[in-house]
């Protein structure tokens, strides 16, 4: 690397890696130098399943990663971190404080994630290099309506929680490709990664969702929305571990409990050899069309478009058994395979450090 370039580092913990990202930050724009997927050893995983437990661990991987690539730490100009389930924020970029870091080490959060790691680790790098550090359409950016919040049961509301980052990126793409802002983009997006956002964007703004953690269909990973009272049944009955049971219904659930892989590729294959395990993947495409349907329901059938984005739209096949289901609804298809997260945090870093965007500002916990 070029020792007289600057660069935005970024960073994005997932739960199995730590997406890195060196991005040059030119006169008007970024471009990536280079990007990487380093993997969290599945033993620390098991022994450290606790965010918080990670972050020295990650932090390490960071350092190990601008160092491989012989960028120094005067060569930063600033970091960009995927931002987490913290509280119900507005979407935009915010600069990462102490008062961001404090709520994430005491645990005053939404719901743990991974994702949380990535503010900690940054405020941590900027404090010590001496640049500013900001987190971009967080985990839990909440646009949604109040209509949208309320669930059978008082004491246990709906709440926002999904790909924001990536749902805003791939809307702003297919916006600007029809010569238009995202605010006047009417759409259903489907993020389809480990874990599966269905959003409904009216006019810019994700007024509704399914929740990874929560509900909606089931997903590579997760256990997506379950029979309740039969949820609470098995609860009483086995007396699971919280931890066990968590990781049971995020990590262990959804695809994988049926094929024993998260590997989409691998679960397509085994899908053809085995009749059971094709209805189970034909489930999947069923339930996303029907929530994407239901999304629709909810922008009252003028969403222009239903855009596909996230690791498992790289494969057709994904792409045409979800159509199977959904083509009555007569809307044109977008896919975008894979993501832009990191492209997206990297922009929202340098546009926040140039002053071409305001700042959000993180008001702490209420
Ligand atoms: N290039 C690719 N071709 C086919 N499938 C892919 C490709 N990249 C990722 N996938 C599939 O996408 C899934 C993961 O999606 P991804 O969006 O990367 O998840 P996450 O970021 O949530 O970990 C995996 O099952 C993987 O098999
Ligand atoms: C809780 C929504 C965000 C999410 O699930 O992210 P990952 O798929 O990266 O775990």
């Amino acid at each position: 690397m070029n020792r007289l370039e600057k660069f935005i580092l970024v960073i994005n913990p997932g739960s199995t890696s730590t997406k890195l990202a060196l991005f040059r930050a030119l006169e008007n724009e970024v471009e990536v130098a280079v990007e990487e997927n380093v993997s969290v050893p599945v033993d620390l995983l098991e022994q450290k399943p606790h965010y918080v437990d990670q972050i020295d661990f990650r932090l390490q991987q960071v350092l190990e990663f601008i160092d491989k690539h012989g960028v120094r730490s005067d060569q930063i100009l600033c970091i960009a971190s995927r931002g987490g389930p913290i509280k119900p924020l507005p979407a935009g970029t915010y600069q990462i404080t102490k008062e961001i870091e404090q709520d994430i080490m005491q645990e005053r959060i939404l719901s743990p994630h991974s994702s949380l790691i990535g503010p900690v680790v940054a405020f941590r790098l900027s404090q010590e290099w001496g640049v500013p550090a900001y987190f971009t359409d967080p985990v839990s950016v909440d646009e949604f309506i109040p209509e949208a919040k309320i669930s059978g049961l008082p004491e246990i509301p709906r709440y926002s929680a999904l790909h924001a980052l990536n749902l805003r990126a791939v809307a702003r793409k297919y916006a600007e490709s029809k010569g238009k802002s995202i605010d006047e983009l009417t759409a259903v997006i489907a993020h389809l990664g480990g874990g599966f956002s269905i959003a409904a964007l009216e006019k810019g703004k994700l007024i509704d969702s399914t929740n990874p953690n929560e509900e909606g269909p089931f997903q590579l990973e997760r256990a997506g929305s379950l029979p309740v009272s039969d949820f609470v049944n098995y609860i009483y009955e086995n007396w699971p571990d919280q931890k066990n049971l968590r990781r049971r219904i995020s990590g262990k659930g959804g695809l994988v409990a049926y094929f024993g892989t998260n590997d989409f590729r691998e679960i397509l294959k085994l899908a053809k050899e085995d009749k059971d395990k094709a209805l189970v993947l034909e489930s999947m495409y069923y339930q996303v069309a029907k929530y994407i349907a239901a999304m629709n329901a909810v922008l009252r059938n003028e969403a222009e478009v239903i855009i596909f984005t996230g690791g498992i739209v790289y494969n057709d096949e994904a792409v045409d058994g979800i159509k199977r289901y959904s083509s009555w609804l007569k809307k044109p298809y977008a896919i975008y395979p894979g993501g832009y997260e990191m492209e997206a945090l990297a922009t929202g870093a340098f546009r926040a450090f140039k002053g071409i965007e305001p700042l959000r500002v993180y008001g702490g916990t209420d």
